[in-house]
């Protein structure tokens, strides 16, 4: 019985980007598999392991594997730890295109080795589940014989457009000076989008930088998969999976979140947290905009300021997440002068448990730089979104909340730069019961839809399923 287990128990090895919003969407991949019969090994680099544990409370006893408090509760999650190349100390995003150029070149070399000894070790070992951003996937899991499975913690439409990438050369749409201008209207399953929707990264003049470099590698790699996962929803954007699917096994599993979206059992945090609940008891139902920019997009000084003087225009009650690297790694007095002193009325801390903030009843309204997880998690707690997109995938995605789902607003025009005066007109209608009415309206019937695709018969359940079926299937026909 044990031997048998043993052969059909699948055992993935689940490599994240060492981001932030990489690394939880991964943790909660890793839980969701074990929890349905798969033994995972989940690396994360070196750093990112340091930067988490640093954030922990004193004394916990999951410091050095954050995946013990699961294992404990049955989950057979094993951890492992990878050099990135780096020494820790190493600011790797100040350096970012040397950190860059290192993820292309050294770091596959030491998950290669780790992959090698951990096949060695463990024969149980079938597949591999990277993150579709890395540019060498295919390479190890043909050598070591594994299934290849490329889990995209994006929207389908940015990688539809990122998988694309041949189309828009053709066309000139990318890869020139002077590219086109009008609309794109060739990518199968894509609506026509304006080219100034495109990730910041397709826009760039720069047509040779370390990241372009790891985007050509990583999406012609993401060809090879023998899956694709992907953290959507079908029904919101039912055609792009669509079109998707015609080409490679791809399945939309989103949102994936733990069970119990705030009480999440493994640490994945890179900076402290801290507690917004006690402050939050104490504003009414929907009076409070929550303010986020994620875990490393960059702000200007200018935008900061006028975010600020718009908020205090505005009148409403807010908590603002302004890691201390918000605007650089060397400025830390950010605020305009005046804007620090204490009042009731907000709150601002380095980080936070967002999803807790998101879920609490006194929330109303989210100014987001729209990351993915963020969108995803607004969208679960059903709070309508004001738009601030800074660069990567985040211009495309605000397309998305926007002008495709009608479940947020532009802080700007994205021309023009931001004004005070505009912030704060926007975050009154947002948060507004009458102006934002129609917004509100919208992001329930989303909230409803990403409900829907989580029960038993809902799309994200069954393809989930079927990812698992698939991939025994597959698993049991390797050469
Ligand atoms: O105080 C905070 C702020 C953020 N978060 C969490 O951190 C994650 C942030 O993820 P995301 O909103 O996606 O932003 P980034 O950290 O910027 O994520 C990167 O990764 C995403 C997924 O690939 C992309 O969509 C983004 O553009 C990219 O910048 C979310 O789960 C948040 O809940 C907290 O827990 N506390």
């Amino acid at each position: 019985m044990e031997e048998d287990n043993q052969c059909t128990k699948p055992h993935a090895i689940l490599v994240p980007l060492p981001l932030q919003g990489h690394v939880i969407p991964f943790t909660n991949l890793a839980v969701k598999l074990a929890l349905n019969g798969f033994t995972i090994t989940f690396v994360n680099t070196q750093y990112i392991h340091h930067q988490i544990t640093k954030s922990q409370p004193n004394n916990k006893t999951e410091q050095d594997d954050i995946f013990a408090a699961a294992r404990k509760s049955g989950l057979d999650i094993r951890y492992k730890t990878v050099s990135d190349g780096f020494p820790l100390a190493f600011n790797r995003f100040q350096n970012l295109d040397q950190c860059l150029e290192g993820h292309l070149h050294v770091y596959p070399t030491h998950v290669d080795e780790l992959v090698g000894d951990l096949v060695q070790s463990d024969p149980s070992i079938t597949c591999f589940i990277a993150d579709t951003f890395h540019t060498w996937p295919e390479t190890i899991a043909n050598k070591y014989n594994l299934v290849n499975v490329s889990f995209w913690t994006e929207p389908a439409l940015v990688l539809s457009i990122y998988y694309h990438l041949d189309l828009l050369k053709q066309n000139g749409h990318f890869g020139f000076h002077d590219k086109r201008e009008d609309n794109i209207d060739y990518i199968p399953g894509v609506q026509a989008i304006e080219p100034k929707d495109l990730m910041s990264y397709l826009q760039a003049a720069d047509l040779s930088s370390p990241m372009l470099r790891i985007i050509y590698k990583a999406f012609h790699e993401v060809k090879r998969a023998d899956f694709i996962l992907i953290n959507t929803v079908q029904e919101l954007e039912s055609e792009t999976l669509s079109a998707l699917h015609e080409k490679q096994p791809t399945y939309a599993i989103g949102p994936v979140f733990p069970s119990k979206p705030t009480k999440t059992i493994v640490a994945t945090n890179l900076m402290s947290e801290f507690d917004c609940t006690q402050w939050l008891k104490t504003k009414p139902h929907g009076s409070v905009l929550f303010i986020s920019f994620g875990s490393y997009a960059q702000v200007t000084t200018k935008d900061i300021e006028e975010i600020a003087h718009g908020l205090l225009l505005s009148k409403v009650s807010f908590i603002w997440v302004l890691r201390p690297d918000t605007t650089s790694y060397e400025e830390t007095n950010i605020l305009p002068v005046g804007f620090d002193s204490l009042t009731s009325k907000k709150l601002i801390v380095p980080w936070c448990s967002q999803i807790k903030v998101l879920s609490h009843p006194a929330v109303g309204g989210f100014l987001t730089h729209c990351g993915w997880n963020s969108i995803l998690e607004s969208m679960w707690c059903g709070v309508p979104m004001l738009c601030f997109p800074l660069w990567t995938d985040q211009i495309t995605n605000r397309k998305l909340v926007v002008d495709d789902w009608g479940i947020g607003l532009n802080i700007c025009d994205g021309v023009k730069p931001i004004t005070r005066v505009e912030v704060a007109e926007k975050i009154n209608h947002v948060m507004s019961e009458k102006l934002g009415h129609g917004l509100q309206k919208e992001i329930k019937n989303v909230r409803q839809t990403m409900e829907d695709a989580l029960t038993l018969n809902g799309s994200s359940q069954k393809n989930f399923f079927q990812f698992l079926s698939d991939v025994k299937t597959k698993v049991q026909t390797r050469n």
